[in-house]
């Protein structure tokens, strides 16, 4: 019989869920969300929109084509910790450099296999999302790793799961924002964009520059005085983690912008320019994470299949004057996924249209963004301060 190490998820309300420990042997605590994508485990670990949050994947069997190189969305795993029923200790890829495991270890992601994620993402969607503890036996009873923890031992986890700090209310993009800007310059020749990065992806960068973009990555404290400075035919305000409300500072400078570049959102973009414009965002249940959420398109009555990371919505109806209007609508539950400014060429998705893991429906909006940006200086290449009153007819 094979001998495995015991591992326990105690989540705030009381419950704990008895497994087995994988990764990197520790502790952890995060708030304890799911994602239902059926692949993509590494680049929903590097997205660093997961910074604070233990991710629960669906998919009862994670791991099986390993880990590459090609396949990082930043430069490491963000994610607190990673649940699933049952991890591959195997695998068999071609572009793969390492196991799962081995990649967890080297990064420190502490993780859970062998619980009923079937019942635990049920707790969530009922309750909504909790905080929790991955607690390794190994880690406090290194002697006796098989052994079981004992109840008193399991409510010392509980209570430490409802102790941590709640990820609402608080800045997570500091930590993950990059410290000194960057470009590329191997892509000089095309419209250079001010990228705000408050968790960015590798492949929204890719996906900018395939359309002729020149992508400037600053960090998210930039001001608005310095993101002039660069000279920039555009702005795009990246996705991250936490909660949009704290960041006022984003805020700020979205709302100083708002009408001198096209600007494109995606995510926490997104909510800050609905905060920025005035507006509200609040916490949902338990938020989108997957890769097949339906959105319907307002404007073409198009169905799109999309790839969603968020727990936070814009409440389109909060933002004055209807300066925002709608663009994109959520099929499952009727949440705002999309807006667009009623006289400037300011957009922006609740959803992931790099789609990395996902679909590829909505990658049309990195072209819409490019010819918003060609319309807007008219090749000139110099941006204009003007309203572009009339669009969308509002
Ligand atoms: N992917 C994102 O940018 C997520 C935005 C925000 N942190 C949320 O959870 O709603």
């Amino acid at each position: 019989m094979i001998r495995k190490e015991r591992a326990i998820l105690a989540l705030e309300d009381g419950t704990v869920y008895r497994g087995y420990a994988f990764g990197h042997r520790g502790e952890t605590v995060g708030e304890v969300v799911f994602n239902t994508s059926m692949t993509g485990y590494q680049e929903i670990m590097t997205d660093p929109s997961y910074n604070g949050q233990i991710v629960t994947i669906t998919y009862p069997h994670v791991g099986n084509y390993g880990v590459a190189i090609y396949d990082m969305e930043s430069n490491k795993p963000y994610v607190r910790g990673f649940i699933s029923r049952e991890f591959s200790a195997e695998y068999s890829n071609h572009r793969a450099q390492q196991s799962l495991e081995a990649f967890m270890q080297q990064y420190g992601v502490v993780s859970i296999q062998g619980i009923d994620t079937r019942a635990l993402v049920r707790r969530l969607r009922t309750g909504g999302v909790v905080k929790g503890v991955i607690a390794h036996r190994s880690f406090t009873h290194p002697e006796d790793p098989y052994g079981e923890f004992t109840p008193a031992e399991e409510q010392v986890y509980v209570s430490r799961a409802l102790g941590h700090q709640d990820i609402d209310g608080h800045d997570m993009t500091r930590e993950v924002t990059t410290a000194l800007p960057y470009a590329f310059p191997t892509l000089r020749h095309g419209k250079r964009v001010v990228l705000m990065d408050f968790g960015i992806k590798h492949t929204i960068i890719e996906r900018l520059a395939e359309v002729g973009i020149e992508p400037i990555v600053v960090p998210a404290h930039t001001t608005p005085a310095q993101i002039m400075a660069l000279q920039p035919h555009g702005l795009f305000l990246s996705n991250g983690p936490g909660d949009p409300a704290p960041l006022e500072y984003a805020h700020k400078t979205a709302w100083e912008l708002m009408g001198l570049l096209p600007t494109f959102g995606i995510c926490l973009g997104h909510q800050i320019l609905g905060l920025a414009a005035g507006g509200r965002t609040f916490k949902m249940k338990f938020g989108h994470r997957g890769g097949n959420q339906p959105v319907k398109n307002l404007l073409t009555g198009n169905v799109e299949i999309t790839s969603q990371n968020h727990g936070y919505a814009v409440d389109i109806e909060s933002i004055p004057n209807g300066a925002f209007v709608p663009t994109h609508v959520n099929l499952n539950d009727g949440t705002l996924e999309g807006m667009a400014h009623a006289r400037y060429p300011v957009f922006s998705v609740q959803y992931h249209p790099e789609a990395s893991p996902g679909p590829h429906d909505s990658r049309y909006l990195f072209d819409r963004f490019i010819e918003e940006i060609d319309a807007f200086d008219g090749g000139s290449g110099t941006p204009v301060a003007k309203a572009n009153s009339g669009r969308l007819g509002v």
